[in-house]
């Protein structure tokens, strides 16, 4: 069974592309999705993160208010360490658990990681394949301003604290270019999907 890694810059289209492939049946482990998880109220990552970051980033409930937190680990590479220090090492075990667990059922055609982080947090190895979504930097920076709603200063600021992503390709297995429509971008999918599950039928 296949296992892909899917990555790619901060609002580079990682969730629309994994939308189509949940559409076709693959089954979608999403790294983002179980870092929140893991750090939910009361956990060992929540007990860290409240050690080292202070209750300023705990919201009136005591949750990690993630509004606050993104603004501070945006900024400050020193604290953005610390918490992936924190998280990235629990999301790799929840990730390989749950690959695990998905090769033990034979219905399922194809498991993808989605992990805006796979490469930085060196999530390579979990998987048989890399795939990267591409988009010029200009054509990211609009659609994250857009979408989050951020200055361009803000919006800046985010795409600088991941790797660049001419560094990204250079682990592709394939480049998934975003730049066009959406459309474009599906029938990209499309193609690869059926070379990919006749593949795997051989
Ligand atoms: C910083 C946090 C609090 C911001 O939360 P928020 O709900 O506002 O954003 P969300 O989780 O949807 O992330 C949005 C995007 O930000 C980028 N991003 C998230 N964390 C990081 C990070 N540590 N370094 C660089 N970029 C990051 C990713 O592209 C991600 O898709 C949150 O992202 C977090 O806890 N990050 C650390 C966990 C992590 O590394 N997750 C990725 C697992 S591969
Ligand atoms: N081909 C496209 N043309 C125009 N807009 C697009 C295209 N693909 C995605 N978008 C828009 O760009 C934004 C970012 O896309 P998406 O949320 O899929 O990125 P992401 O990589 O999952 O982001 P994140 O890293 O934050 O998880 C969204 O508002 C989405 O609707």
């Amino acid at each position: 069974m296949l296992v892909i890694g899917l990555t790619g810059g901060i609002a580079s289209g990682k969730s629309t592309v994994s939308r189509y492939l949940r559409e076709r049946g693959a089954v979608i482990i999403d790294a983002d999705a179980l870092a929140k998880e893991l750090v939910a109220r009361g956990t060992p990552a929540w007990q860290e993160i409240v050690a080292f970051f202070g209750s300023q980033v705990l919201d009136e409930a005591g949750n990690i208010d993630r509004k606050r937190l993104g603004q501070i680990i945006f900024v400050d590479p020193q604290a953005r360490t610390k918490l992936n220090s924190i998280v990235h090492p629990k999301v790799i075990e929840a990730t390989k658990k749950r690959i695990r667990e998905l090769k033990d059922n034979d219905n399922v055609p194809l498991i993808v990681v989605d992990a805006p982080l796979l490469i930085e947090a060196g999530m390579t190895d979990l998987v048989d394949e890399v795939w990267v979504v591409a988009v010029p930097v200009q054509e990211q920076l609009n659609r994250l301003m857009f979408r989050d709603k951020l200055s361009q200063e803000e919006a800046i600021k985010r795409i600088h604290s991941q790797m660049p992503l001419e560094e990204k390709l250079t682990y592709a297995d394939r480049i998934i270019d975003n730049s066009g429509s959406v459309e474009e971008t599906l029938e990209i999918l499309d193609a690869l999907w059926k070379e990919i599950v006749h593949d795997t039928e051989k």
